[in-house]
């Protein structure tokens, strides 16, 4: 099987074209092909161009863990990158329906720089399936407890669910401690990605990712966007911020009623093709 494989600061993703697959591979097989040691190893499987009767392309985004996410920003990035040197597209803003809904990606500066309208960001709880105290617009902000303390915690639908912790110091220590624990809380049946958040100033914040289905990861435009918004929503930031991670840097405007522009870079790392034979590996229950 053939897979386009790419990188957005360090979130990496292999591309499957439908044209080579006529469908998804199974859940286990999902896993096996993202393993990192067994496999081809990315954080998810981009499955498209699939056809959309919503918009000028259909796209299926699967987390490592063969669990499918409703949106994801630097897989949007990759994905018009990829329709882009695929020929598909060129600079002409062109739309993606996704299961968080339709977005619009536009390709600048010889693909250097890729541009993703996300959506807008909703604050209310019933977007996203919890378990516990109410989060309104009017009561924004919640109490959490996990791994034996209480912190409060500020929820953010991007199309797929976010819970942003905001702290003075941050580290990705705490992102694979705290963030497993809190992706697979009580209160998110559905599972959530999870961000620790610190403001650097009112255009710049640092934030540390563990996301739903991937673990720790080094970038995320969905998780980006997310935190972005919470820090404005609070107070802390403006409407332009850039979200540094350790893998690089994405720019986020802040736009009316919270519509997000997310702006990034998305890099080709290999074509590959994958090996059948490697499908024995034994995936853990
Ligand atoms: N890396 C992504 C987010 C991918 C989806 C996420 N794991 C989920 O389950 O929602 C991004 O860049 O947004």
């Amino acid at each position: 099987m053939n897979y386009a494989k790419y990188h957005a600061l360090g979130n990496d993703y292999l591309v499957l074209d439908p044209k080579d697959a006529s469908e998804l591979p199974a859940k286990d097989d999902i896993v096996r092909i993202c393993h990192r040691n067994f496999g081809l190893g990315s954080d998810g499987i981009l499955y498209g161009p699939l056809k959309s009767d919503k918009a000028d392309f259909g796209l299926r985004i699967m987390n490592p863990d063969g669990s499918e996410a409703e949106k994801s920003g630097n897989g949007l990035r990759i994905f018009a990158r990829y329709l882009y040197d695929t020929g598909a597209v060129k600079n002409e803003a062109f739309t993606v329906d996704t299961l968080g809904g339709v977005v619009t990606c536009k390709i600048e500066d010889g693909a250097e720089s890729i541009t993703v309208d996300m959506g807008k960001v909703n604050f209310a709880m019933n977007h996203i399936p919890v378990d516990g105290p109410e989060q309104s617009d009017h009561n924004f902000g919640q109490p959490l407890s996990f791994n034996g303390k209480t912190q409060t915690v500020y929820i953010a639908d991007i199309g797929n669910p976010h819970c942003v912790v905001v702290q003075d110091e941050i580290s990705a220590q705490q992102a694979h401690e705290d963030g497993a624990a809190i992706e697979v809380h009580e209160a998110f049946p559905n599972r959530t990605n999870v961000q620790f958040l610190k403001v650097i100033d009112r255009n710049n914040i640092q934030i540390e990712i563990w996301e739903r289905g991937a673990g720790y990861t080094l970038a995320s435009g969905s998780s980006s966007s997310a935190s972005a918004a919470v820090a404005h929503r609070i107070g802390l930031c403006d409407r332009d911020i850039t979200v540094h991670m350790p893998g690089g840097k994405i720019g986020i405007h802040i736009g009316d009623d919270f519509a997000i522009r997310m702006t990034g870079p998305a890099t080709h790392v290999a074509s590959m093709q994958f090996d059948d034979e490697a499908l024995g590996f034994k995936v853990e229950a």
